[in-house]
């Protein structure tokens, strides 16, 4: 299958990119690198540096390239910012992803992966979440997530768009050979911060809230390894052949993490300490966010590989002991 990878030069969308090669179909990446890394996506890959609200030439490239399925990673993914500046996340990940859309149907173009997030379920009152749980965000990026999710429903249910939605939870790791991985700038993930800490590039790791209702008293997430989100994708495409689809699944390994276990893991891993201190809670922070993940395995014969937290942590040390400075270190 030939592919539109847009924002395949982002964190997620670039491991994708490696998947989908490996799995025998042909990405074509288009990103217009306000974030992303043109050296996370390899010489060989026709890549377009354009900004996916230009609705007229994304549709030309679409036909161009005879693109049959698009994946869309690209957005601004700063919660907290989103909050500020709630105008800057409608325009991209809502607006934009309407042109985006809009090129797709000017194109002929029917069958859509989208990237939606577990933030669409906003404090859930039951663990673990499953996907038919009330969607009801409690930030600005987690609302443009499901107004995109309301829009495929919609655009599936008259027949011009198939589409498969993804609610990650905490997309984390690298790529097994350490070449890829994660470099957002400015960095916010528990896991980076964690490993920057222990190497002395960045001050103590701050813990947000230690008096959480949960056994150590800090935050609960589902830790998802990025090649294993990448291999749910394409699992999807086959649902995607008939019209009015609209499919979603929860990705994550169902296993609830704390911060103090991540924090033990990364000295485990890495054999270093990781210098930490105790801070308030961090606005937005639900207690505990974790998935039940049966829907995906059912339905797409899909399962996580890496289901030990130890495991997905020497995946990301060993990019970042590679990497020190991410895509600049090269
Ligand atoms: N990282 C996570 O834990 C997580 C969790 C849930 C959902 N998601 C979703 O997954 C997707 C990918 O996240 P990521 O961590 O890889 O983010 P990222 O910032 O690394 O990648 C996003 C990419 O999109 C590009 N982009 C942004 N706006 C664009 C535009 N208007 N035109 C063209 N390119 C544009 C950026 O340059 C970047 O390369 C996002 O949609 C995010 O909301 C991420
Ligand atoms: O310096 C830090 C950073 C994070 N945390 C804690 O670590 C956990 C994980 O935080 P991350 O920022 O790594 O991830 P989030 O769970 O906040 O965010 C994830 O889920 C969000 C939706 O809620 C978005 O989708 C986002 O892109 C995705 O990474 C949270 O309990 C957070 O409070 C700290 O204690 N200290």
């Amino acid at each position: 299958m030939k592919v539109l990878v847009v924002g395949g030069a982002g964190y997620i969308g670039s491991h994708c990119v490696r998947q989908l090669i490996e799995a025998g179909h042909q990405p074509v990446v288009l990103d217009n690198l306000v974030y992303g890394h043109r050296a996370a996506v390899d010489e060989s890959i026709v890549f377009y540096q354009e900004d996916l609200g230009n609705r007229a030439a994304v549709a030309e490239i679409l036909k161009n390239e005879q693109i049959e399925l698009v994946m869309h990673f690209a957005a601004f993914i700063n919660v907290g910012e989103s909050v500020h500046e709630p105008l800057k996340y409608y325009e991209n990940n809502v607006g934009n992803t309407i042109q985006l859309l809009q090129a797709m149907v000017d194109a002929g173009v029917k069958k859509f992966v989208f990237s939606s997030t577990c933030a669409t379920y906003g404090e859930p009152d039951k663990l673990p979440l499953v996907e038919d749980l009330p969607q009801a965000p409690i930030n600005p990026y987690g609302m443009t997530k499901l107004q995109v999710e309301q829009l495929l429903k919609d655009l599936a249910h008259c027949g011009k768009i198939s589409s498969a939605v993804f609610r990650y939870f905490n997309a984390s790791g690298a790529a097994i050979d350490g070449t890829i991985g994660e470099d957002h700038s400015p960095e916010s993930h528990l896991i980076p911060l964690a490993i920057f800490a222990a190497t002395g590039q960045r001050p103590a790791l701050k813990v947000f809230g230690t008096d959480y209702p949960t056994p150590d008293g800090t935050c609960l997430r589902d830790y998802i390894h990025v090649d294993d989100l990448s291999r749910a994708h394409i699992a999807a495409f086959d649902k995607l052949e008939a019209d009015n689809t609209f499919v979603h699944y929860n990705l994550g390994t169902g296993t609830p993490i704390s911060v103090k276990q991540i924090i033990d893991s990364v000295e485990k891993v890495t054999g270093l300490t990781v210098p930490h201190e105790f801070a308030p809670r961090r606005a937005g922070d639900p207690p505990a966010l974790y998935a039940d993940n049966s829907k995906a395995r059912e339905e797409l014969g899909w399962q996580p590989k890496y289901n030990s937290v130890d495991d997905l942590i020497e995946t990301a040390w060993k990019w970042h002991k590679s990497h020190p400075n991410g895509y600049a270190s090269k």
